[in-house]
């Protein structure tokens, strides 16, 4: 069994999993820590210097490998990985992966985001609060199609990782 967490950038994937993971027993794998680890650079160094189709590229590839893995995992994917290709369609057609929707508002990712825009390249460009939070409404509109067609969707807003971490579990049942 192997869970999946989806989302936007800033939705909480890799803290909530780390977390998950613990309570759970299981690996917990992050794809953009496999990622960097695997280059040797951070993920902004990758854009930078080989730009974002080769960042797609190694995204897709390194899906394939969590895919194949057959121990239990709790796996945080990159907040773009389910919406390039026909990543989705991997995911779901896995039959011993259970996938999880960590769905925000636009104002709660925005606030986060802004705090932490540095290393995220896709938004690190962005000048003020308001530039982000346009940025932010279209790229959510664009990428929810995706997102949606998790297994499960958790509505993360105002709820603590614990609260998160129950939920999802009664999910697992
Ligand atoms: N339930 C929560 N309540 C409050 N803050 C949270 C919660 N979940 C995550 N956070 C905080 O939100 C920020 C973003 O979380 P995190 O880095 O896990 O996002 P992510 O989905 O992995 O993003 P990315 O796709 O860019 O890797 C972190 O500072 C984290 O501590
Ligand atoms: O939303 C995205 O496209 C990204 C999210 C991050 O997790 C990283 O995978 C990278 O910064 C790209
Ligand atoms: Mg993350």
């Amino acid at each position: 069994m192997k869970i999946f967490l989806l989302g936007y950038m800033g939705s909480g994937k890799s803290y909530i999993g780390k977390r998950l993971s613990d309570k759970l027993g299981y690996d917990f794998l992050d794809m953009d820590n496999q990622i960097e680890e695997k280059e040797g650079k951070s993920i902004s160094e990758i854009f930078d210097k080989k730009g974002e189709v080769y960042f797609r590229k190694l995204e897709r590839r390194t899906l394939e490998e969590l895919i194949q893995r057959e121990e239990p995992a709790v796996i945080s994917l990159g907040g773009g990985t389910p919406c390039y290709g026909d990543n989705m369609e991997l995911i779901k057609n896995a039959s011993d992966i259970t996938s999880f929707y960590l769905k925000l508002n636009i104002t709660n990712l925005t606030d986060r985001l802004d705090k932490e825009k540095e290393h995220r390249p896709m938004i690190s460009h962005l000048e003020d609060r308001e530039k982000l939070e346009e940025f932010i409404r279209k790229h959510l509109f664009e990428r929810g199609f995706y997102y949606n067609q998790s297994n499960h969707v958790i509505s993360c807003d105002e709820k603590s990782a614990k609260e998160i971490i129950e939920e999802i579990s009664e999910k697992l049942g």
